[in-house]
């Protein structure tokens, strides 16, 4: 673990789309303070945050629990799904119901979403597979598992080539199950650094919203440049873009917080979680 703060802020991207509409207009060098970015697959990053080589980081909800000791959450800002996701996909060869009793791959980029399928596995479909742990590519994945999970840009290219497989979307099947919104990715700071760079922490809080603002507003330019890097369709982009929400409110806090309680029940976590915002409000109040 590093001990040594360095006053330049190394900052997290998860480099897949969905997180885009928050990193879009996010531009460092139009920051007063020294921020660096760090564009990487949301696993990497996860270990990054808990290990105190990155600052502030977009990574999984799941990881944030894992080392919520040292984080805080900032505010407003997630990537949550209130039904289908469309990027976190279950392929398998048999229905469901048999796929969850059978050998089931995880790909390596994720820490929610291998959590959420054990969770929804467990407790609502009664399932017992054997897992293991596999580079993102379905092809290698099914010829020796009977299904496999991926996320992000992996899971959007799959779900369009015409594979045959049966495809389950995990945000519908939490959905189906609890009636919550899923929240796959937060954005935190370390609390060290909240502490000793205030300054630079507000300032890059506020630019994360107006990137998040203006790209909602006008989604046109992300979807071009998702058109141009991962293909598909402006509809397709449009569509997705649209039903993701970037937001951390009441809704999006509760169905955050049944997950933990969930994974908390099957040890997959090993404290009960509270979830802790920073606001320029609570910094002032540690400071006096
Ligand atoms: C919506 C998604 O959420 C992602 C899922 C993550 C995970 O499973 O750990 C982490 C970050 C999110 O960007 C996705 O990857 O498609």
């Amino acid at each position: 673990m590093e001990t040594v703060i360095s006053r330049t802020t190394r900052v997290g991207k998860i480099k897949y789309t969905n997180a885009w509409p928050v990193f879009h207009s996010f531009n460092p060098e139009l920051l007063q303070h020294s921020v660096e970015l760090v564009s990487e697959v949301p696993a990497l990053l996860n270990r990054r945050m808990l290990e105190g080589s990155l600052e502030v980081s977009a990574m999984s909800s799941f990881a944030y629990a894992q080392g919520s000791d040292h984080f805080m959450l900032l505010p407003d800002l997630s990537v949550s799904a209130d039904g289908a996701v469309q990027s976190i996909l279950l392929f398998s060869r048999e229905p469901l119901e048999k796929a969850v009793n059978g050998t089931i791959a995880l790909t390596n980029t994720s820490a929610t979403s291998v959590n959420l399928l054990k969770i929804l596995v467990e407790k609502y479909l009664k399932g017992k597979p054997e897992y293991f742990t596999s580079e993102p590519d379905l092809t290698e994945m099914l010829q020796r598992a009977d299904a496999g999970l991926l996320i992000g840009d992996h899971a959007i290219k799959a779900s369009w080539e015409n594979n045959g497989y049966y495809v389950t979307d995990l945000g519908q099947l939490w959905k189906e199950w609890t009636g919550h919104s899923m929240t796959f990715a937060v954005w935190a700071v370390r609390r060290e650094a909240a502490l000793s760079n205030p300054e630079a922490i507000s300032e890059i809080v506020h630019a994360f919203h107006s990137s998040k603002e203006r790209s909602l507003k006008r989604l046109t330019p992300l979807i071009d440049h998702a058109v141009r890097e991962i293909g598909g369709s402006e509809h397709y982009w449009h569509g997705y873009f649209s039903n993701l929400c970037y937001d951390f409110g009441m809704r999006q806090q509760q169905g955050l917080e049944l997950y933990f309680k969930y994974a908390y029940e099957l040890g997959l976590l090993k404290h009960e979680i509270k979830l802790q915002i920073w606001s320029d409000n609570t910094l002032t109040r540690v400071k006096e």
